[in-house]
């Protein structure tokens, strides 16, 4: 189970765990929209299936929620591993103040970042919808109030909550020394943890020191939390071993290099306007935007589709594993797709229909037959290699194929 908090670099997490259960077959508990109704708390009725008797078990729960732990509780097997992640609130706050701008009537009312950092108790109201982008954003969705004041006392109690709830807590800002952590902690193999940074802004403001102060002050909570787990994760670094830790950054970074050059247009994240195809475009909130990855076009189909799915964005893979996992829904939403199509190209006169959009990842190893196997010619472009998981034994049961 991940707790998926808000702007965290929860995304890139997403697509670790999306392309895990996928490739594996696993059982997902999914909400019937993009989220479990949040800013609710999280209830087991909202998972997709919940009360069906013959439901197989679910294996990832990892969608956005506010937490609620004895209903996730009625979801998840018991011996499930729990797991979350953690920003310093001084980066998630100037994230979140533009990526919510729109939503969040305490963000909207303050005319710019420097205005909200130097007069929070003038625009913040916690009564106000969305409020709770504003002020301690991870204690929300930790399932704690975000409103009371701090104490000491308060504080450390939130701190035992999270601790007794979760196996593991993750950082942004360690985000490769943590992902390190959790294929240690789930026996995972190396390419398991691979990903691109996904979901970030094309134009980041940079906060001085000041700002950082006061925005940290602001999020008492959240920093009382950063600060404690931020220790406990380096403890477990020790306890890992230093050396250890280096030589499997090496080996990660190394990894995500070749999958870059293999997979990528280019090696930098692309603006959104050079994003046509909606299958792989990052969603846009109204204020900012969101950047985004193009696979080469040169590849062979099985290699491209595995490629795609590393840069496919939560939003559009969460439809997919739902397709997969839901066929009528999927027929149900086909069909839809379909009428507005039609409808579209009525009003369109003279222009040729639009079709259904292709679901490219419908070459998803799940589906389909391994087109590895099939002895295709490689059509890559150039003479560089395929660099595919090395002489790793497969680790899918099955006849899955191998990771890119
Ligand atoms: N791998 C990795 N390492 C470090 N930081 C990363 C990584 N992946 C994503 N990010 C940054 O995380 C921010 C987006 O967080 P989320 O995906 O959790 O946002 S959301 O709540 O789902 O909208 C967003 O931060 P901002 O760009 O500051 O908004 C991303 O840049």
């Amino acid at each position: 189970m991940f707790l998926k908090t808000h702007k965290t670099a929860g995304s890139s997490i997403l697509n670790i765990l999306h392309r895990y259960g996928d490739r594996n077959s696993l059982n997902f508990a999914l909400p019937y929209e993009r989220d479990f109704n949040y800013s609710s708390y999280f209830n087991a009725s909202w998972v997709k299936g919940f009360n069906n008797a013959s439901r197989a078990p679910y294996d990832i729960l990892c969608h956005h929620m506010r937490l609620n732990i004895s209903e996730v509780g009625k979801v998840m097997p018991s011996d499930s591993f729990y797991f979350t992640i953690l920003r310093d609130p001084a980066a998630m706050a100037e994230s979140a103040f533009s990526y919510y701008r729109t939503y969040c009537p305490t963000f909207k009312e303050a005319p710019n970042l420097k205005a909200f950092i130097y007069n929070t108790s003038l625009y913040y109201r916690p009564n106000n919808e969305s409020h709770h982008y504003a002020r301690n954003l991870l204690w929300f969705d930790l399932g704690m109030d975000p409103d009371e004041p701090f104490t000491e006392e308060m504080a450390s109690e939130g701190v035992r909550a999270v601790e007794d709830a979760f196996n593991l807590v993750l950082f942004a800002e360690h985000f490769d020394e943590s992902v390190i952590l959790l294929k240690e902690e789930l026996c995972w193999e190396l390419d398991d943890i691979l990903t691109f940074k996904l979901n970030a802004r094309e134009t980041p403001t940079q906060l001085e020191q000041e700002d950082i102060e006061r925005l940290r002050a602001w999020n008492s909570l959240d920093w009382y939390l950063y600060v404690y787990f931020n220790r406990t994760f380096w403890d477990k670094v020790e306890r890992f071993g230093r050396e250890r830790m280096d030589m499997e950054l090496r080996r990660l970074r190394e990894r995500r290099q070749q999958l870059a050059e293999l997979c990528l247009e280019g090696l930098k994240p692309l603006k959104a306007d050079e994003i046509q195809d909606e299958e792989i475009k990052p969603y846009q909130p109204t204020d900012e935007k969101i950047l985004g990855w193009k696979v080469r076009h040169d590849l062979r189909p099985s290699t491209k589709a595995r490629c795609v799915q590393m840069i496919t964005p939560e939003v559009q893979y969460k439809y997919l594993l739902d397709d997969w996992q839901f066929p009528e829904d999927a027929r149900y939403r086909a069909k839809e797709k379909e009428l507005e199509a039609k409808k579209r190209s009525k009003k369109i006169r003279g222009k040729k229909p639009e079709a259904a959009p292709v679901n490219k990842l419908a070459v998803s190893p799940r589906n389909k037959p391994d087109m590895v196997a099939e002895n295709k010619p490689e059509v890559v472009a150039g003479n560089k290699p395929e660099v595919v998981a090395g002489n790793k034994p497969d680790m899918v049961v099955g006849n899955k194929p191998e990771v890119p």
